[in-house]
């Protein structure tokens, strides 16, 4: 494809917005979320289900036009799922090769391996509270560098349980960073805190900043 057809591809897109970053290791950074829309999961939990239908095709021209408005240099590809999309990839290296930070949050549940190596992954491994176990595609591990994150959203004491052994087991934290995440609104963050501290796991514990703020 000649890179002028690439600027024509397009991508169904929910939003852009500009925010303050929730979620992993760049939290509390301004960044620019990209959220693709169509999800083939349904957490149980999930806060984005707006994102399942509807949106619209942009080109990337497009996209990287409102994502140049702000002023900053950091890029999150969300959605929805992302990695649905076979142009998220082209479009991904669009934002490296332009000079951007680029971070993609995946379900797991889709191939990793084809994205552009100079993008940091944020990709969760659902828990059995996300009704989504199943899906998990464990080869996916493989696929993960050192500044990748694996992030485990916990609804309760038998998803901490299932993800702490599944951090033992593959030996997580050697391969990436690690978050443990609370279901906003219904997995007590103390609670799992304690948990965290009386098994000494080597994990980050995530809280969405953002819905500690009044940002997007
Ligand atoms: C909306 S999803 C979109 C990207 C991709 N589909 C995924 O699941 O990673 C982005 C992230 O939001 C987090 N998330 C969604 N709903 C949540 C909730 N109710 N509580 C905590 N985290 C949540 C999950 O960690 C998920 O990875
Ligand atoms: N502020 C903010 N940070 C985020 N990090 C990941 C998000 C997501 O929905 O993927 C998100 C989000 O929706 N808002
Ligand atoms: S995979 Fe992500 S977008 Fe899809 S339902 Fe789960 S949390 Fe929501
Ligand atoms: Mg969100």
């Amino acid at each position: 494809m000649s890179a002028s057809q690439e600027t024509q591809s397009l991508v169904r897109l929910t939003e852009i917005f500009y925010s303050i970053q929730g979620e992993g290791r760049a939290s509390g950074r301004p960044c620019v979320f990209v959220r693709l829309s169509r999800c083939n999961l349904r957490c149980t939990w999930c806060d984005t289900t707006y994102s399942f239908k509807g949106g619209e095709k942009f080109t990337f021209d497009d996209v990287m036009a409102e994502v140049g408005k702000y002023p900053t240099k950091l890029v999150e590809i969300t959605g929805g799922e992302p990695l649905l999309q076979p142009t998220v990839h082209p479009l991904m290296t669009a934002f490296a090769d332009a000079g951007y930070e680029v971070m993609i949050e995946t379900s797991g549940s889709l191939d990793i391996s084809k994205i552009d190596p100079r993008v940091h992954i944020i990709m969760d491994l659902k828990a059995p509270g996300s009704s989504e176990e199943k899906r998990n595609l464990w080869a996916n591990l493989e696929h993960l560098k050192p500044t990748d994150e694996v992030k485990i959203v916990i609804l309760d004491q038998a998803d901490y349980e299932w993800a702490r052994d599944k951090v033992r087991e593959h030996k997580l934290e050697e391969r990436c960073h690690v978050i443990f995440s609370p279901v906003h609104g219904q997995m007590d963050g103390n609670a799992l805190a304690n948990w965290i501290l009386e098994d000494g796991l080597n994990v980050r514990l995530g809280l969405q900043i953002h819905k500690f703020l009044s940002v997007e």
